[in-house]
């Protein structure tokens, strides 16, 4: 049988000036413009009136868990454009790397997105908290991004976390020991590694070990966060792919997910609160020691931003990472796992610069060529997301068709991702493509982009790279990774791609544990009915 094995280890185990989207303009980005199609001519499957396309989710052939698959799907069907209809919200599938250019290099200095969770959006206003950089727009995008910049996009403040990163991916491996059955199986590694995440991210949001890895309480605590935030990602898709009534009404679905997002929010705000509390006290003391509290005191220093906005952000850094941290730390795992040369060599090239138990530092990381082209390449067999989203600022010429401003556009590069056509051997889990005299330089620019590009990036892609070559590395040195299951791992969506584990294990047998406490067995309960009634997947239940 297989499991995660002890190896090696005796004891076991740019921002141009700010410019306005009032300035939409409406030239066209190709001269001759009588060979341009119109906007009309846009092929799409047939819509209906009022719900557009949402019959064929409803109940037709397409799954939203599938959604990944129904844009393959439109692709092979209509071509590099699509028109969609949601209701009565139109949407345009970009696939053409060239389009998705002519896209980014048309996004101007504030590109205008429509939120990942829409609903989260809503909630927020609901709650009247401040929205967070993802949900925002305009001037006020421009102010929350301006004041993050600093802090999680420069290599030099994201490193000053590397030691206490490094700690927990170490507390991690020891939890992993505890966690393993006799044959070296993890049973969930999924929820594992999510309390790894928070952990991770609560040391640098609030330099406070949380204790998610601890066995006890603060445990469960994590445990029913993470199931929480499933529901949320869940519900969020499920309403996404229905009519909007839910922002009119309170419906069954809008309901739970507020029971969720509330319990989430509160809890993650009582650690923003407490923290905020405790370095207030360290001023009025005088006593607050150069460094401490670092992402929390710069925020608060920042005179643009009110005490909601720290919250939000801080709350966004201890947070995303569930949905895709976690996730790509389980893909990376299992492609690992199931290509036994990669893993050797990755391995090799680790224990080349590191020793287990020596500090990790950036100059090491840096020279760790292999594990990001597996990282990388992880990405390509299993990217985390379907679409990045644009309201475009100008008319724009996409693979022939005119395409007017304030068109909402979604870049679903994915579809290629898998293709002969744009990757050779394109099965093959190959990092080799992507190091230096590989295939890489033949590849287009803008298929393979995980965390965006342009401005608008991944504000957390420092922190989320900085925690997976950590946590690769010290797993990488303490443990033989195997993956005992022959089907391949699928993904679903749920808002954004969660691994699912073989297709028989789709069905949910409920992760949840019951906690100690009584608001939390509470809590409990909420979440594992909302679980079982959204059929949440239960994510890779037998792995490594
Ligand atoms: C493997 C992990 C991650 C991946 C692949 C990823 C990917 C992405 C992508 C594709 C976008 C949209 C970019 C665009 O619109 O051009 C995005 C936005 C964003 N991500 Fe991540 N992300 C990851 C982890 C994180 C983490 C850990 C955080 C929090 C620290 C985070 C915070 C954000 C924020 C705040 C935005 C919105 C940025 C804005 O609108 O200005 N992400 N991410």
């Amino acid at each position: 049988m297989a499991g995660i094995y002890p190896k090696h280890f005796s004891n076991c185990i740019t921002f141009a000036v700010a410019r306005s989207l009032s300035s939409f303009s409406s030239n066209i980005n190709i001269a001759d413009s009588n060979k341009t199609k119109t906007f009309k001519q846009i092929p799409g499957p047939v819509r209906l009136p009022l719900i557009g396309n949402l019959y064929q989710y409803k109940f037709g052939k397409y799954k939203i868990y599938r959604y990944h698959e129904v844009l393959e799907d439109l692709y092979k069907k209509y071509g590099p454009l699509v028109r969609q209809d949601l209701g009565t919200s139109t949407v345009i599938h970009i696939f053409d790397p060239e389009d998705i250019r002519t896209v980014y290099i048309n996004e101007g200095t504030m590109p205008h997105v429509v939120p990942l969770q829409e609903t989260a959006q809503l909630y927020r206003q609901e709650r009247d908290m401040s929205l967070g950089l993802g949900n925002v727009n305009g001037e006020e995008w421009y102010k929350l991004r301006s004041a993050v910049r600093q802090m999680m996009l420069r290599r030099k403040e994201v490193h000053y976390y590397l030691p206490l990163v490094q700690d927990v991916a170490t507390d991690f491996v020891k939890h992993i020991i505890r966690k393993r059955g006799k044959n070296g199986e993890i049973e969930n590694l999924s929820d594992e590694v999510a309390k790894w995440s928070q952990e991770s991210a609560g040391i640098v949001c609030f330099e406070m070990r949380l204790g998610c890895l601890n066995g006890g309480l603060e445990e469960e605590r994590a445990q029913t966060m993470v199931n929480a935030n499933k529901v949320m990602f869940n519900l969020s898709a499920l309403l996404k792919f229905s009519l909007p009534v839910y922002k009119y009404i309170s419906t069954p679905k809008w309901k739970k997910l507020l029971e969720a997002e509330d319990f989430f929010y509160r809890t993650a705000t009582q650690y923003v609160n407490t923290t905020i509390n405790k370095i207030d006290n360290l001023i009025q003391r005088n006593e607050l020691p150069e460094g401490r509290y670092n992402f929390m005191t710069y925020l608060l220093s920042r005179k643009e931003l009110s005490r909601k906005d720290v919250t939000i952000i801080t709350f966004s850094l201890f947070a995303d990472g569930l949905s895709t941290t976690v996730p790509a730390l389980l893909y990376n795992l299992y492609c690992l796992a199931t290509n036994p040369e990669v893993q050797e060599k990755a391995y090799q090239e680790v224990s080349k610069h590191l020793k287990r138990g020596e500090p990790i530092t950036q100059a090491i990381i840096n020279k760790l060529s292999y594990l990001k082209a597996v990282v990388k390449e992880t990405f390509r067999l299993y990217p985390i997301g379907t679409e990045i989203s644009r309201i475009i600022p100008k008319d724009l010429v996409l693979s022939g068709y005119h395409v007017p401003a304030k068109t909402h556009v979604n870049l679903n590069p994915h579809v290629h991702f898998k293709s002969e056509e744009y990757f050779p051997n394109a099965l093959k889990f190959l990092p080799e493509r992507w190091m230096r005299g590989g295939e890489s330089s033949d590849i287009h620019p803008y298929l393979l982009t995980p965390f965006g590009h342009g401005v608008r990036t991944c504000a957390g892609m420092r922190f989320a790279e900085q925690d997976l070559h950590v946590a690769l590395c010290c797993i990488l040195l303490n443990f033989k990774l195997q993956y005992p299951i022959t089907d391949p791992l699928e993904q679903i969506y749920s808002t954004l791609l969660f691994p699912a584990g073989p297709k028989q294990k789709h069905e949910l047998k409920s992760p949840f544990r019951a906690s100690r406490m009584a608001d939390r067995a509470c809590h409990a309960q909420m979440v594992e009915e909302m679980v079982k009634e959204c059929k949440i997947l239960d994510c890779m239940r037998v792995v490594l």
